[in-house]
C-alpha cells in the first residue's frame, strides 16, 4: 500500500511537472523576440489609444464573466482594452478555483472589433504585425485556459469581434445576434488568430465561406454551421441572457476544480496535439486524477450514474 501510495505522488508530481511545463509553454504561447514580438514594446504602443476597458468578476462558483467594455464604440477595442484582456487573462490563468469563463459585451451587444480610430494610427506594415501577434498571443492564451468558457454573442460581434467568439470553447447567441467576419469588406483577412480557429471549428469549406462571402452569421445559421452551440431565447422569464449563459456553462463546470481543469487540458491536447502526444499527454493528466481524492471518494460512495 505504501509502495502504491509513494508511486502514485511521484508519478503526480512528474506530471505535474510535465503539465507544468504544457502551461508555461502555453504561457509562453505564439510569439518571442526571435519573431520580432517585445511585448513591452507593443504594450507601450498600444496603451497609447485609451478608451473603455476590459473588466473581469471572479464568482465564488469558480465562473468569472469577462465583460469587454466600451459601449460607446460598440464595444471596440481600443489599445488599452487590447492591453487590459491580456492583463485579465493572466489573471485567469492563475485562478487556481476557476472553472468557467463567459466573455460577453456591455450594453447588450459583444464586440465590434478594433477601434477604427487606433487601426487608423497603427495602419503601416510594422506596427500591424506587432498588434497582430500581440492578439494572437492573448486569445491563444485564452483558449488554452484550463477553464471551459463560452462567448455570450448579444447585438453584434464583428471584425475582430467575431475572431474573439472563437477563442471561446463555446458560442450562446442571443435572438437577433449576429457574428460577422468582415474583414474582407476591409481589404483584409483575420488577424487576431480567428481564420486558424474558425477552420477548426466549423471546416475550412465553411470557414472558406464565412470570411470570403463575409457572411452574416445570425443564431440559427450558427447552429446549422456549428459556430453556435446554443441559441438564449428572449422570453426566458426574468432571467437575464448572462443567467442564462451562466445556467448553460454551469452543467459542465459542476465538480471539483482539479477535474474540471483536467477534462478541459485533455481536449486540449485531443484538439491541438498529434495523436502520439495527445495520447501521452492525457495518461499525464490522467496520472494527476487517478487516486486523486475526488476518484477515491467515488469510488467509496458506490455512485450510480442514472
Ligand atoms: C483583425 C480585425 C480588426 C482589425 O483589422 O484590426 C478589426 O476588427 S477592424 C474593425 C472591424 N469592425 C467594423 O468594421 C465595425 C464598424 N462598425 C460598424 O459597422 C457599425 O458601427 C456597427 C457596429 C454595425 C453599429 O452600427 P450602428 O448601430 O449604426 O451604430 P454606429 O455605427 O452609429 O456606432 C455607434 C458608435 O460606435 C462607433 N463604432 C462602432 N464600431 C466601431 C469601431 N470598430 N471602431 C470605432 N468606433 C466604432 C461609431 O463610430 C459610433 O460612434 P460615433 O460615430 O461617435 O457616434
Amino acid at each position: 500500500m505504501v509502495l502504491c501510495v509513494l508511486k502514485r505522488r511521484l508519478l503526480r508530481s512528474s506530471s505535474c511537472a510535465f503539465m507544468g511545463r504544457l502551461q508555461r509553454q502555453s504561457r509562453g504561447c505564439v510569439y518571442s523576440s526571435i519573431h520580432g514580438f517585445s511585448h513591452e514594446e507593443i504594450r507601450e504602443k498600444l496603451q497609447a489609444f485609451p478608451g473603455g476597458s476590459v473588466d473581469l468578476l471572479k464568482h465564488d462558483s469558480g465562473i468569472a464573466v469577462l465583460t469587454i467594455n466600451n459601449p460607446a464604440r460598440m464595444n471596440a477595442f481600443s489599445g488599452s482594452m487590447m492591453v487590459d484582456l491580456k492583463e485579465r487573462v493572466s489573471q485567469l490563468e492563475n485562478w487556481s478555483e476557476g472553472k468557467g469563463l463567459i466573455v460577453h459585451g456591455a450594453a447588450e451587444t459583444f464586440c465590434s472589433g478594433s477601434d477604427l480610430n487606433a487601426v487608423r494610427a497603427i495602419s503601416n506594415p510594422q506596427d500591424g504585425m506587432k498588434m497582430c501577434m500581440f492578439m494572437q498571443d492573448t486569445l491563444t492564451r485564452l483558449l488554452r485556459l484550463p477553464l471551459i468558457s463560452v462567448a455570450l454573442v448579444e447585438g453584434r460581434a464583428l471584425g475582430g469581434g467575431a475572431e474573439l467568439t472563437t477563442a471561446c470553447d463555446f458560442r450562446l447567441m442571443t435572438s437577433g445576434s449576429v457574428i460577422q467576419f468582415v474583414h474582407k469588406h476591409m481589404g483584409l483577412v483575420p488577424g487576431w488568430g480567428g481564420a486558424a480557429r474558425l477552420v477548426r471549428i466549423v471546416g475550412s469549406q465553411k470557414a472558406l465561406k464565412l470570411l470570403g462571402g463575409a457572411l452574416k452569421v445570425d443564431p440559427e445559421f450558427g447552429l446549422d454551421i456549428g459556430l453556435a452551440d446554443e441559441v438564449l431565447e428572449a422570453d426566458q422569464g426574468a432571467a437575464t441572457a448572462l443567467q442564462q449563459a451562466e445556467n448553460w456553462l454551469s452543467r459542465y463546470t459542476k465538480g471539483p476544480v482539479p477535474v474540471i481543469h483536467a477534462v478541459k487540458k485533455v481536449v486540449l491536447a485531443g484538439r491541438e496535439l498529434p495523436l502520439s502526444e495527445a495520447l501521452r499527454t492525457e495518461k499525464e493528466v490522467f496520472g494527476t486524477v487517478w487516486g486523486a481524492p475526488a476518484n477515491l471518494q467515488a469510488l467509496a460512495s458506490k455512485s450510480k450514474h442514472k
